[in-house]
């Protein structure tokens, strides 16, 4: 028997022996994206009437949780998020949860250097190999930092967690870990594709008209970058290479169709960079035992100086709204969270950065509201409330189903003009009056 194997014996425990760890007043890393704890979980929460006070450093949720069902006005348990996904949301909206306002690319420093004490680390991996390895899958984000500084590691083995092949920081060794919980055959979360709308289709042709042969893309988290993605495989773009910070389905397309190789990039050429991977079976059975692809922890995929010494970097991501200077809202409705900063001003920064390199910012020009009425998400202000994902003099491209424009180096009154013509008609009038009241709006512009 490997001296591995030994070790991982001794640390094998029950759920409830693992989770008897914690302790009130305890921060925890817990799930992240397609990272889900589904065995500790139930374990916690049945811990729940005990414990007082556990701050638990979560996001992405691709998976309901236990602990939310068994204290569901956060009396015990308290849902920190780095970026909210449609569950976040749910949580947020029963009061449940709060946001991490971060880049993401920070977030293994706010774990090093701002989270006061981080007591225990819980995370899912795939079952041991023969050197005594955990592979984190699809997942590797944030975890590395995590296992550096929290007091205590437990691991979770998932028979079904896809092993990915990375370029650091996508293992962890049974020598670090303090518990080994075996959970058995518990899948992985299905993240089906959302359908392509004709507008997400007119907004990702403006995109695909600038995309060349050769250009390294980053497609942002959403319905429209994924239809970029799917029409990216329909196209005969050739020799593409990938450096992003979430992989999902469409990469497999565009794979498969022949439009990616990444040689021509200028770091880990022939290799797709990415940090976290979330989508159906068919992208972690790409993943598995993959070369091809490379998981690196985020403050390397994310890092703007790294992602832009590949050239033609081409980030591609979706807004709420824009106002007429500018300034770019991903993130909130006025003060409501829908998501979070995420990676988006990273790949901005990174991609303008970068020799050759392109970003935009796509979205439909309106939003129709759940009693039928259009809103325009080009708007003379930010909704009150609103918070800034990308400052304006970052913002570079921007796309709506009525075309694209360049907003560097443009004055306020050209900026009003050219985000005009990009709004729905219906409202260009309005948006002048209102350009002409902010005095940025020019007599002459049309
Ligand atoms: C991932 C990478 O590789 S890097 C960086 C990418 N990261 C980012 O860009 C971070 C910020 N961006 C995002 O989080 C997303 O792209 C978003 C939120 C802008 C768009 O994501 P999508 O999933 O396509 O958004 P969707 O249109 O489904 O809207 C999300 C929610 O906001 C609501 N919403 C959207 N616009 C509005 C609006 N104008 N008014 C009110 N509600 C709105 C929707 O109804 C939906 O709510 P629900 O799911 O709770 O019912
Ligand atoms: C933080 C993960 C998702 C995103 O960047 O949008």
């Amino acid at each position: 028997m490997s001296t591995w194997v030994k070790e991982y014996g001794k640390k094998l425990c029950t759920p409830d022996q693992a989770v008897g760890v914690v302790k009130s007043g305890d921060w925890i890393i817990y799930s992240y994206a397609a990272n889900t704890l589904p065995v500790l979980d139930m374990a916690l929460a049945k811990r729940t009437p005990e414990l007082k006070d556990i701050q638990l450093l979560a996001g992405v949720s691709m998976r309901p949780h236990a602990i939310v069902k068994a204290d569901p006005r956060g009396e015990h348990f308290t849902w920190d998020c780095v970026h909210f996904s449609a569950i976040d949301r749910k949580y947020y909206e029963m009061g449940r949860a709060f946001y991490v306002p971060l880049r993401y690319s920070e977030v293994p420093r706010y774990i090093l250097e701002n989270l006061s004490h981080v007591d225990v680390l819980m995370v899912q991996v795939s079952p041991m190999d023969q050197h005594g390895n955990f592979n984190l899958g699809p997942t590797i984000s944030h975890y590395r930092a995590s296992a550096d500084r929290a007091k205590t590691v437990i691991v979770e083995v998932n028979e079904d967690m896809p092993i990915a092949h990375g370029g650091y920081g996508n293992y962890l060794h049974v020598s670090e870990v303090d518990y080994i919980v075996e959970g058995g055959h518990t899948g992985m979360p299905q993240i089906p594709t959302t359908p392509i709308t004709s507008v997400d289709r007119q907004i990702a042709q403006y995109v695909l008209e600038d995309l060349r042969d050769g250009d390294c893309i980053q497609l942002g988290i959403g319905a429209m970058p994924n239809a970029l993605g799917q029409m990216i495989a329909e196209s005969d773009l050739k020799d593409l290479g990938v450096h992003t910070e979430m992989l999902v389905d469409s990469y497999v397309d565009m794979w498969n169709a022949g439009r990616i190789s990444c040689r021509k990039k200028q770091i880990d050429r022939g290799r797709m960079v990415y940090t976290f991977a979330g989508g159906t079976q068919k992208l972690y059975d790409f993943i598995d035992n993959n070369p091809q692809v490379a998981g690196y922890p985020v403050d390397y995929t994310n890092d703007r100086y790294i992602a832009s010494r590949n050239d033609n970097l081409v980030s591609i991501n979706n807004a709420l709204e824009i106002d007429l200077s500018g300034q770019v809202c991903s993130e909130t409705i006025g003060p409501r969270m829908i998501s979070g900063a995420g990676g988006q001003l990273d790949f901005v920064d990174a991609a303008y950065n970068s020799k050759g390199g392109r970003s935009f910012i796509c979205m439909e020009s309106t939003f129709t509201c759940a009693e039928g009425k259009q809103h325009s998400r080009i708007r003379p202000l930010l909704t009150e409330g609103a918070v800034v994902t990308d400052t304006r003099p970052m913002v570079q491209y921007v796309a709506t189903e009525y075309g694209k424009v360049n907003l560097k180096g443009a004055t306020t009154w050209q900026r009003a003009e050219r985000l005009i013509n990009l709004a729905h008609p219906d409202f260009r009038e309005e948006l002048i009056k209102e350009a002409e009241k902010l005095r940025i709006w020019r007599r002459s512009n049309k």
